[in-house]
């Protein structure tokens, strides 16, 4: 299926006690049809009315008994306080524990009533210490072969003593989810439920919802411990220096954190702990669309036997992929065992980051390509989490949209993005890491006049982050987003570093500038009342952190 991949997430993270289920009766209605009219049906179009219908119901009231370890369910009132509703811009709604075994069962009756599934016993995270077993029960070969690129692979002995899975995903993506079924707004849904550790798949085929719906498990047992969960790439220079590359879809993550001249970590899901880093998976999820060897050689290689190519074209008689080809859609990917990055950092950790690098693919065109951030301008657009991307592959879309997707991950936080934030300023306060914007979109114009930034430029721009010479630089402030932005930065030519000289039309820079900035101020109405860290300093000056016009 082509999608972008977004998980959408009907979760419920309570146990239930077993209720009788509803008589059903019928209407009157003589269609020869058998209409369930013990509940009323959900009217909702869209998941904002969704959201809406769901504010207005009561909380489900089930006990919280018999859960242990890391899944331990919460008290009713940290639930509560938990609530992904609470959560803005998040794609996900709380579903109850009787829909989820309606689709549970659903998927499951489908799975029995094939020849044969295929079933993934693997692992979780490169920490051993906070490592959770995961099985993936699985209706085509192509999602188990993706899980088993994207996990970590066991090794015979231990799949050997693989026991009991921590949590398990019943993939039956090629059958439809019921529209009856309560909540259902197309034949697509994709359930998580925390108390009985399962995900369900309906009506989807696009295979990274299993890895996406598995990190947001990860976004709620991690937190738990202390440690945090990072939707972003990371990689180590020769003298152990580890950058994390935040950024939403399409930004840069895996293509930035891919660098022939450092160790790769992973491309897209990590932990902070107390001693360091570590990596989520055990493989790359790359986008491929207009791949070419020059630019990104080490992808390109990583194209090989055993890599699962999604969505994209290709000559049936030679078998040679166009990689330009968009008929599909623009998210083609590529899914690869780490290992095939030659220099992949195996296990995949590594010490405390020195550098953040929270990237936005601005195409507006107004971001400058870098600048430095301060721990509260790094807390604000790490909360913020904007990017704006162009549909390419819808007509006469002339105008980026910009999206605030709130930790760079809306779609799998699981509690308030400032209790994410606030876990990030103790960390990189406490280890001395340096935030940075980097923006790889659009730079003399908008998307339509304008065009995105050479790949090789900001490649130097991450260069000169790593080696350490651009904190060395001479900075200048911008207007409106009050940015640290550098004079020169080896490599680059010094007249892109400020937006404003690329634009020929100065009004248009101005009007635009302000337009993104009122955006910026919008989004971050919902997080006023917040606070992070010990006293209200940091809080004052995330809120100073913004643009100011
Ligand atoms: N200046 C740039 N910086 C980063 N990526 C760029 C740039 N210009 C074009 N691209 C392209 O943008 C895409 C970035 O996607 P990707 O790295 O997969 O993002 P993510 O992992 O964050 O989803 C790649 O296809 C890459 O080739
Ligand atoms: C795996 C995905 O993430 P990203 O685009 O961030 O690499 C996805 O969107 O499906
Ligand atoms: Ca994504
Ligand atoms: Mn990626």
């Amino acid at each position: 299926m082509a999608t972008n991949g977004e998980v959408k997430i009907n979760g419920n993270g309570t146990a239930t006690q077993k209720s009788p289920l509803r008589k059903i009766t019928t209407s009157d209605k003589h269609d020869g049809i058998c209409h369930d009219m013990s509940a009323p049906t959900v009217k909702a179009q869209t998941i904002d009315e969704l959201h809406s219908l769901q504010k207005k119901k009561s909380a489900p009231s089930t006990p919280n008994k018999g859960i242990q370890g890391a899944f331990a369910a919460v008290s009713e009132e940290e639930r509560q306080k938990q609530q992904l509703q609470s959560i803005r811009g998040s794609p996900n709604i709380e579903m109850d524990e009787h829909t989820f075994m309606v689709n549970r069962e659903r998927a499951v009756d489908y799975l029995n009533s094939l020849d044969k599934v295929f079933v993934n016993d693997q692992f979780l995270n490169w920490d051993p210490e906070n490592r959770i077993k995961v099985r993936i029960v699985s209706a085509r070969a192509y999602h188990s072969l993706f899980m088993h690129n994207m996990c970590i692979r066991p090794t015979p002995e231990e799949l050997e003593n693989f026991g009991t899975p921590d949590f398990t995903i019943y993939n039956a993506g090629q059958f439809p989810c019921n529209r009856y079924t309560h909540y259902m707004t197309s034949s697509t849904s994709i359930d998580l439920n925390l108390a009985r550790r399962e995900m369900v798949i309906l009506g989807t085929q696009y295979a990274g919802e299993m890895k996406k719906g598995l990190f947001s498990v990860m976004h709620y047992l991690m937190p738990k411990r202390q440690i945090l969960s990072l939707h972003s790439g990371c990689n180590m220079g020769k003298d152990g220096d580890v950058a994390l590359f935040f950024g939403l879809s399409g930004t840069g993550k895996t293509t930035l954190s891919t660098d022939p001249n450092r160790y790769l970590i992973g491309d897209d899901e990590h932990c902070w702990t107390e001693t360091g880093v570590s990596n989520i998976e055990g493989g790359c999820y790359a986008k491929c669309i207009d791949l070419s060897k020059e630019k990104e050689p080490d992808i390109w290689n990583a194209i090989k036997f055993g890599t699962v190519l999604e969505n994209v074209v290709f000559d049936e008689h030679t078998r040679e992929v166009d990689y330009v080809d968009r008929s599909v859609t623009e998210n083609t990917r590529a899914s690869y065992p780490i290992e095939y990055i030659p220099n992949a950092k195996i296990p995949c950790v590594g010490p405390h980051p020195k550098n953040v690098i929270l990237l936005a693919c601005d195409a507006f065109g107004v971001l400058p390509p870098v600048s430095k951030l301060n721990l509260a301008q790094t807390m604000y657009h790490f909360i913020s989490g904007y990017t704006a991307l162009v549909a390419g592959t819808e007509e006469g879309v002339k105008e980026p949209r910009a999206t605030f997707s709130a930790c760079f991950g809306a779609a799998f936080i699981m509690l308030h993005p400032t209790k994410y934030a606030a876990m990030l300023a103790e960390k990189m306060q406490k280890h001395g890491a340096t935030g940075w914007l980097v923006n790889t979109g659009w730079s003399g114009g908008s998307y339509g006049s304008g065009s995105r930034i050479k790949l090789a430029y900001t490649r130097k721009i991450i260069d000169a982050i790593h080696s350490g010479s651009l904190l060395k630089a001479n900075y200048k402030k911008t207007k409106v987003f009050g940015l640290e932005i550098p004079t020169e930065v080896e490599g680059v030519p010094s007249e892109i570093l400020d937006p404003v000289n690329t634009w020929s039309d100065k009004k248009a820079y101005n009007e635009t500038l302000l337009k993104l900035a009122g955006l910026f101020q919008n989004n971050f109405t919902t997080f006023t009342d917040f606070k992070i860290g010990k006293d209200n300093k940091l809080t004052e000056e995330i809120l100073a952190a913004g643009p100011i016009f």
